[in-house]
């Protein structure tokens, strides 16, 4: 049977809604569903969740998540072309975030002339600069960059390949990303060339791949990915970084960030900062 493409909709207190992306991401049906949390009406407090699932089972499986929050109002678009995340990110303005300035083609020619421009096509990848993720995960970089430069840069989880190509903008000789989804990898090593740079990204799950391993340790990890993997990659994560190397963990929401602080802190890692954006969380820690 051919799935037809939809978006669901819910809105809904901030707790609730909350609590609703925290069972998404708890359910083991619903690994990998791409979806959004972001404030709607802050006088109101209505939050809004955008799932977009890409086969007919997860999306009655959301449906079924989220109609235990009686509280959410839940609705289901059909959405007419084939290419629908194309087709929903198309026309989205570009995404200022740090020093990083991130567009895609229908942006024309508006490039500022004082900022690092990415020019990113995401197709079916996650990763144009609007997530609240992506942007916490370019402004913790962009911070870090005013008192040191990396050399060597991991990006696990890569999507469009925005912060490995951000990296290899920025210094970083050797920046290699990974992504356990072959249409992502393809689109990032896309993205590279179109930025003409050097990043270089494969397919892998997690840091599993010998390339990761050739160009070990790193001085820099970005793990853009959701807070259960991110625990479960800690130690390799650990593995892959020089002494005094550092993480920039995202993916996570604010809900979660102590679980996921926990892990790392337990695995020898220090707190540096963390950036809140919408729901979501972005920690950036340091192997001592
Ligand atoms: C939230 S997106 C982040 C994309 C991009 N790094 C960004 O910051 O915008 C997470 C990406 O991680 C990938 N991913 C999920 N689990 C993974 C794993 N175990 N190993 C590698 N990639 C994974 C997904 O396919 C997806 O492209």
């Amino acid at each position: 049977m051919t799935y037809n493409p939809q978006q669901i909709i819910a809105r809904g207190p901030r707790l609730i809604s909350e609590s609703a992306a925290d069972a998404i991401d708890g359910d083991l049906l619903l690994e990998g569903a791409t979806y959004s949390i972001l404030e709607e009406d802050e006088d109101r407090d209505v939050w809004r969740i955008d799932a977009f699932p890409t086969t007919e089972e997860e999306s009655t499986r959301l449906q079924e998540v989220l109609a235990n929050f009686p509280q959410l109002v839940v609705i289901a678009e059909q959405l007419a072309d084939a290419d629908w995340l194309a087709m929903a990110l198309s026309g989205l303005p570009p995404v200022r975030a740090g020093r990083f300035f991130v567009y895609g083609i229908h942006d024309g020619g508006k490039k500022p002339h004082n900022t690092v421009n990415l020019r990113i096509e995401a197709g079916a990848a996650f990763g144009t600069g609007h997530h609240g993720t992506t942007v916490g995960c370019l402004q913790a970089y962009s911070d870090l960059l005013k008192k040191r430069g990396f050399k060597r840069v991991l990006d696990v989880g890569a999507g469009t390949g925005v912060l490995a190509i951000a990296a290899a903008k920025t210094g970083t000789k050797t920046a290699v990303g990974t992504d356990i989804d072959a249409n992502s990898v393809r689109i990032s090593n896309e993205n590279s060339a179109l930025n003409k740079c050097n990043a270089r990204f494969v397919y892998a799950n997690g840091l599993d791949h010998r390339l990761v391993r050739q160009d070990a340790p790193y001085d820099l990890v970005f793990a853009n990915i959701l807070a259960r993997p991110l625990v479960s990659l800690s130690m390799p994560i650990r593995g892959a970084l020089k002494p005094g190397g550092l993480v920039i963990l995202s993916g996570l929401l604010r809900t979660q960030e102590r679980f996921v602080k926990a892990a790392y802190l337990s695995k020898g890692f220090r707190f540096i900062r963390h950036i809140h954006r919408d729901a979501w969380c972005t920690l950036v820690m340091q192997k001592v």
